[in-house]
């Protein structure tokens, strides 16, 4: 058998830069934190294996005029063989090695100081290393697959990585732009960084303050949380802060003040592992229905794709969703039962999506099933103020206004407009736990339950005088009794005929309308409204004892006629096929007959 020969894999170190630089990282603005979080690594190792060492700060300054950005520590700084081994080989660094020794470093893959050339169309590192100080070196490299390294001029023991950025990257050497960047990638870094000589991470965040000995007063402590919260969320003042300690995840969340609706979703989470910004926007680790929400967070246990822009979908990930979770829901309690004006502003904020919030969890649900508000026919009131207004049964409406609205108008029993995010299901789980009935108005179930239906021997006769064609007229008693008719729309027959129209084939997928029609068939489409007449009212009760004497009635038939069509003419369901010029012919002909 012949042997074969093993051959190494050629690297194209130009073709893997270009995807490194290209399509690892999602801005530019990455590079700006691989070095900071390399000169970061650099100050822990010095802590690890300098005891000597005190001091440990990063400065991050830049030059406008010539495009230039320079970030220097006072950290372990580099050998001459340090600077072969790690600095230029991609994918090997001293810091993966010490990582077992400490769990504050940050790198790891060996390959975020090739982000240097992505902005940098030069790039020179000046380092003396603290095992060698009066040996300093100089690192130079344009695309980082040839260097040189020279020994340079003395200078203190750490490392400044000097960039001149290419065109295409100047702005980062804007000062305002740079403070922005690092300060955002920074905020929770242990290490004190300056940029331009201005601190951007001097504030610790609150929740490692609370382990201080002196003990905050909670309304200093709240505000502080507040201010952390504006700092680090400028989009959006926050409401109130809740706590999150638990699953490996520190920090802090906080709600939007602003006004949100159900379809809202603005959930921003940072995450900071290890002290350096991660994730910008890991709303994934965020329940979907907590759109208003934003925070911080810090942990160890989160890892960090490549990229480390992202996270790994692994247990730790689990275990964090759930904590925020837990936090999110534990925190709104805390603020309902201790800042009640906080609380408030929240139920007024956020009413909307809370009614969604409710429903997805449980817990939720019984905390905020007393306080959260429906729209209705009466404004926003509470599912018990809508019972209590609605004679112990809530009503839902699933149009919008129609006859039905105008008589519980005129009664002033209140609707919840069911067409709204989330009232239906809202109410009827409302009603399923306190044993309440709910009514659908303009269901035939649903109409059941509010009119009370009468045997009329004049019911033909009425029909043939008041009713239109595919009206089904229904002799009644209801409230109010002033109210001669109401005219009901069949919901169900407009969802039948919506779907039984042929243009519904296209839109919806056939499995879906099969089942849909499959309901649709046990419905009765041949009207699509009903009208009630109300025996009870004096109009209908004078009309139908004239026809019985024998009276003409024909002037007080016609002004009926063109009330009710006036009343249908005021309502978008109805108004379809009603003349309003007629209709209001129709009331001058009957009163010039009366006079
Ligand atoms: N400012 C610095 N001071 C001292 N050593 C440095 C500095 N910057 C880089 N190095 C050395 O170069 C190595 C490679 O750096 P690089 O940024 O490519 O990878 P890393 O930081 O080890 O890992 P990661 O890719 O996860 O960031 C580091 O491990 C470290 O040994």
């Amino acid at each position: 058998m012949a042997t074969t020969e093993l051959q190494s894999t050629q690297v194209d170190l130009a073709g893997l830069m270009t995807v490194l630089g290209g399509h690892l990282y999602s801005t530019p603005a990455v590079a700006v934190r691989e070095l900071v979080q390399n000169a970061h690594d650099s100050i822990t190792r010095r802590r690890i294996e300098d005891p000597a060492f005190s001091g440990g700060r990063i400065d991050v300054t830049s030059d406008p005029r010539t495009g230039t950005l320079t970030v220097s520590d006072d950290g372990a700084g580099m050998t001459r063989e340090e600077i072969d081994r790690f600095l230029a080989t991609v994918g090997v660094g001293y810091t993966r090695g010490l990582r077992e020794r400490s769990d504050e470093l940050i790198g790891q893959f060996g390959l975020g100081f090739l982000s240097a050339f992505i902005i940098g169309e030069r790039t020179v590192v000046r380092t003396a290393s603290y095992q060698a100080p009066d040996a300093a070196h100089e690192y130079t490299s344009t695309t980082g697959e040839r260097y040189s390294v020279e020994p340079c001029a003395e200078r203190p023991v750490g490392t400044e990585v000097v960039l001149k950025l290419t065109a295409d990257h100047r702005e980062l050497a804007d000062p305002a732009v740079l403070a922005g960047i690092v300060g955002r990638y920074c905020a929770l870094l242990g290490v004190p960084v300056q940029v331009n000589g201005e601190p951007v991470n001097a504030d610790a965040p609150p929740w490692r303050a609370t382990g201080e000995a002196v003990a905050v007063h909670p309304v200093q402590a709240r505000k502080q949380a507040l201010a952390f919260a504006e700092r680090m969320d400028p989009s959006f003042r926050p409401l109130c802060t809740l706590e999150v300690d638990g699953g490996g995840v520190r920090g802090l969340l906080w709600l939007q003040d602003v006004l949100t609706y159900g379809s809202w979703d603005n959930r921003r989470l940072a995450v900071y592992v290890r002290g350096m910004l991660l994730d910008d926007d890991a709303r994934d680790l965020l329940p979907r229905w907590a759109g208003f929400v934003s925070g911080a967070v810090e942990s160890d246990v989160l890892t960090p794709t490549a990229s480390r822009e992202d996270l790994q979908r692994d247990d730790a990930w689990e275990a964090a969703r759930a904590a925020l979770h837990e936090a999110l829901v534990s925190g709104l309690a805390r603020v309902a039962s201790e800042q009640p004006e906080a609380w408030s502003r929240v139920l007024a904020r956020h009413n909307e999506g809370l009614l969604g919030a409710a429903l997805a969890d449980e817990g939720l649900e019984a905390l905020l099933a007393a306080d959260l508000r429906v729209p209705t026919s009466e404004g926003e009131l509470t599912v018990r103020e809508l019972v209590d207004g609605g004679d112990g049964r809530a009503h839902v409406g699933l149009g919008t206004g129609g006859f039905e609205e105008m008589r519980f108008r005129a009664l002033k029993r209140p609707i919840a407009t069911g067409t709204r995010y989330a009232v239906v299901p809202f109410v009827r789980r409302w009603c399923a736990r306190h044993g309440v009935d709910v009514v659908e108005l303009g269901t035939s179930t649903g109409d059941r339950a509010l009119f009370q239906r009468v045997e009329l021997e004049e019911a033909g006769w009425l029909a043939e005088q008041l009713a239109k064609e595919r009206q089904e007229l229904i002799p009644a008693r209801f409230e109010p009794v002033e109210m001669p008719f109401v005219l009901v729309p069949d919901r169900e027959a407009e969802l039948k005929a919506r779907l039984e129209a042929d243009a519904a084939q296209e839109r919806i997928a056939s499995a879906a309308l099969h089942l849909a029609r499959s309901h649709t068939a046990t419905i009765d489409g041949t009207y699509e409204a009903r009208l009630y007449v109300n025996v009870d009212s004096p109009a209908i009760a004078a009309l139908l004892q004239a026809r019985r004497d024998g009276r003409d009635v024909e002037v007080a038939l016609g002004l009926l006629r063109a009330v009710l069509a006036l009343m249908a003419a005021g309502e978008r369901e109805t108004r379809a096929g009603v003349d309003l010029l007629e209709a209001l012919s129709g009331v001058g002909d009957a009163v010039r007959r009366l006079l």
